[in-house]
């Protein structure tokens, strides 16, 4: 489903402070499966997720999604690309201060021209799958941090992504939270979606329901588990 060959990620490329964050990276990941990239800290493990999720491109090597090769797409392709066919969780919700719950789980589909009355249905039947349904018209201030987190899946969900690409998700969550998050991540992986987690949370890359654990080290891939 994605591919990466020879994938390398320089930053101040030519510069005193140049930085290889990626090394040579080659990679499958499969359609349906829960892949965990997991690694210490500055192993290149966000470098990766962007590069896997059209958000930053490689500095050399080549990235294939279904087939295509996507790496020197011009970044308006990117951009379409990106917003159709992945779903983003960071570890910090990002949502828009100052407008309600349900208007920043529905602002990622404006681009794609949905009717506003079913984007509405869609995204409170999102907030509800979630327990969140109370909270659709509040702002996001007024949040608790594990509600804030819930709010950025639902919206992560809205354009009915392929691919959900989660960075440290449970980072900032409790142990029951996390449970939680992993049981949604589960939800995703029955309805045959592919899910691409970074963590070095054990409750995250030592569940049953992951079906690859990638381990990089300053920039590499350490071993290529069957
Ligand atoms: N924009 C940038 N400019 C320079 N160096 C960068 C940049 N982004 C990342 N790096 C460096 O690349 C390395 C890999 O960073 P990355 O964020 O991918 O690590 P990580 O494995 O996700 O770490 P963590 O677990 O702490 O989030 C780090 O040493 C980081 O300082």
């Amino acid at each position: 489903m994605i591919e990466l060959v020879n994938v390398k990620k320089v930053f101040n490329a030519g510069n005193p402070s140049e930085f290889s964050a990626l090394n040579s990276v080659t990679l499958n990941i499969a359609e349906n499966h829960v892949t965990v990239l997991k690694g210490p800290s500055g192993s290149g493990k966000t470098t990766l997720l962007s590069i896997v999720g059209c958000m930053s491109r490689p500095s050399a090597g080549r990235v294939k999604l279904n087939g295509r090769e996507i790496t020197s797409l011009p970044e308006r392709f990117l951009t379409d690309i990106r917003r159709k066919t992945f779903g983003f969780i960071f570890q910090q919700p990002n949502l828009i201060k100052g407008i309600s719950v349900l208007e920043n789980v529905m602002l990622p589909a404006y681009p794609l021209g949905e009717k506003r009355a079913q984007l509405r249905a869609k995204a409170l039947h999102g907030l509800n799958e979630l327990n969140l349904s109370s909270k659709a018209n509040a702002k996001v201030e007024w949040l608790s941090g594990g509600e804030a987190q819930r709010v950025s899946i639902v919206r992560a969900l809205i354009n009915d992504p392929g691919i959900i690409i989660a960075d440290e998700p449970t980072a900032h969550l409790d142990t029951k939270l996390s449970y939680r998050f992993m049981e949604i991540i589960e939800k995703f992986k029955a309805e045959g979606k592919t899910v691409i987690i970074t963590s070095h949370d054990p409750l995250v890359y030592e569940a049953a329901m992951v079906d690859r654990v990638v381990n990089l080290r300053d920039g590499r891939i350490e071993d290529m588990p069957a």
